[in-house]
C-alpha cells in the first residue's frame, strides 16, 4: 500500500511506519492521521506483523497537529464534527508499537508516542505539550496520558507552561523507556520490535492487554483481569512448547498458537 504521508514497510515480523512530512516536522494533519489509522489497522490484520515501529524524521518525531489546517476550525466545526476522535483509533491497535523518536514529540507529537506501547528516544528528543501557548489545551489524551505516565506534578508543569522537556528529563519522569545515541535508534527499536514479534502472539498481545488494564480497573478487577488471562494462556500450545524448551535446554519453537 502506498500513502502520499507515510512510507511503510515490513521487515520480517516487523513493521515499520515512518511519517513522512519531514519540512513540516511531521505535523500531524487528517490525512497522516487517517493514512496512518489505515496502515496500522492493516499491520493490525497482517497474520505475519508481531509488532510495529512508528517514528518520524530526525528533527521531528511529529511536531503535534497542523496548525495551519488547525487554524481556521470554529467551536461548532470543533464540536459538531468531533474534531480528532478518530484519531484516537491508534491507541486501539492490539498489537505492540514502539515510538523511535527524534527531535520534536509535541502536542499530538508526543501524545500519537504516547499512544505507543514503549517510547525509546534519541538523545535528541524533545517532548512537550505546548498547546495552551496557541489557546487550546492537549486534545489527544495529553493531558490524561501524560498524567498517568509522569504524575500531576510534571504533567501540570509542562501542560501550563508549555515547556519542552529533554531526552534525559522525560526518561527519568517515567515517559520514555529507554534513551539511545541517535545513530542507534532505529536498530533499538527495530531490535526490540523483533525481540517483542518472536514471542508468542497471544501472550504478547495479553501481556500488553494487562498492562493496559492497570489505568482502568482497580488494583483487584485488574489482578484478577490479569490472572484469568495466564490462566488462558496453559490452553495454548505455545506455553507447551515454551515450558519444555526451557527444561529441554533448547530454543523454543513457537507457532503462535
Ligand atoms: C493534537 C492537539 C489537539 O493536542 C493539538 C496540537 O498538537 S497543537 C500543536 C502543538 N505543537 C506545537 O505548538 C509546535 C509547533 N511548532 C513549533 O513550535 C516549532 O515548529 C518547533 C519548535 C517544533 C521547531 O521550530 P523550528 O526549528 O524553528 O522550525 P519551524 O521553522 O518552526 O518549522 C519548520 C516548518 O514546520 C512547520 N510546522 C512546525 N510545526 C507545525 C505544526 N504543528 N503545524 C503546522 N506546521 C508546523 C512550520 O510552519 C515550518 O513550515 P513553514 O511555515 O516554513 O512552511
Amino acid at each position: 500500500m502506498s500513502y502520499e504521508t507515510l512510507l511503510t514497510e515490513s521487515r520480517g515480523a516487523v513493521a515499520l511506519v515512518t511519517l513522512n512530512r519531514p519540512k513540516a516536522l511531521n505535523a500531524l494533519n487528517s490525512t497522516v492521521m487517517a493514512e496512518l489509522a489505515d496502515a496500522l489497522a492493516g499491520f493490525g490484520k497482517d497474520e505475519t506483523v508481531g509488532a510495529i515501529v512508528l517514528t518520524g524524521c530526525e528533527k521531528a518525531f511529529a511536531a503535534g497537529a497542523d496548525i495551519k489546517e488547525m487554524q481556521g476550525i470554529d467551536f461548532v466545526d470543533a464540536y459538531l464534527g468531533d474534531f480528532i476522535f478518530g484519531w484516537e483509533a491508534i491507541a486501539s491497535v492490539r498489537k505492540p508499537m514502539i515510538a523511535a523518536v527524534s527531535g520534536f514529540a509535541l502536542g499530538g507529537g508526543c501524545e500519537l508516542a504516547m499512544m505507543c506501547d514503549v517510547i525509546i528516544a534519541s538523545e535528541t528528543a524533545k517532548f512537550g505539550q505546548p498547546e495552551i501557548t496557541l489557546g487550546v489545551i492537549p486534545g489527544m489524551g495529553g493531558s490524561q496520558r501524560l498524567t498517568r505516565a509522569i504524575g500531576k506534578a510534571k504533567a501540570m508543569d509542562l501542560v501550563l507552561t508549555g515547556r519542552m522537556m529533554d531526552a534525559a528529563e522525560a526518561e527519568r519522569a517515567g515517559l520514555v523507556s529507554r534513551i539511545v545515541p541517535a545513530e542507534r535508534l532505529m536498530d533499538e527499536a527495530l531490535e526490540a520490535a523483533a525481540k517483542i514479534a518472536a514471542f508468542p502472539r497471544a501472550a504478547v498481545l495479553m501481556a500488553k492487554e494487562a498492562v493496559n488494564r492497570s489505568f482502568e480497573a482497580t488494583l483487584s478487577e485488574g489482578l484478577r483481569f490479569e490472572r484469568r488471562l495466564f490462566h488462558s494462556l496453559f490452553a495454548t500450545a505455545d506455553q507447551k512448547e515454551g515450558m519444555a524448551a526451557f527444561i529441554e535446554k533448547r530454543k523454543p519453537e513457537f507457532s503462535n498458537r
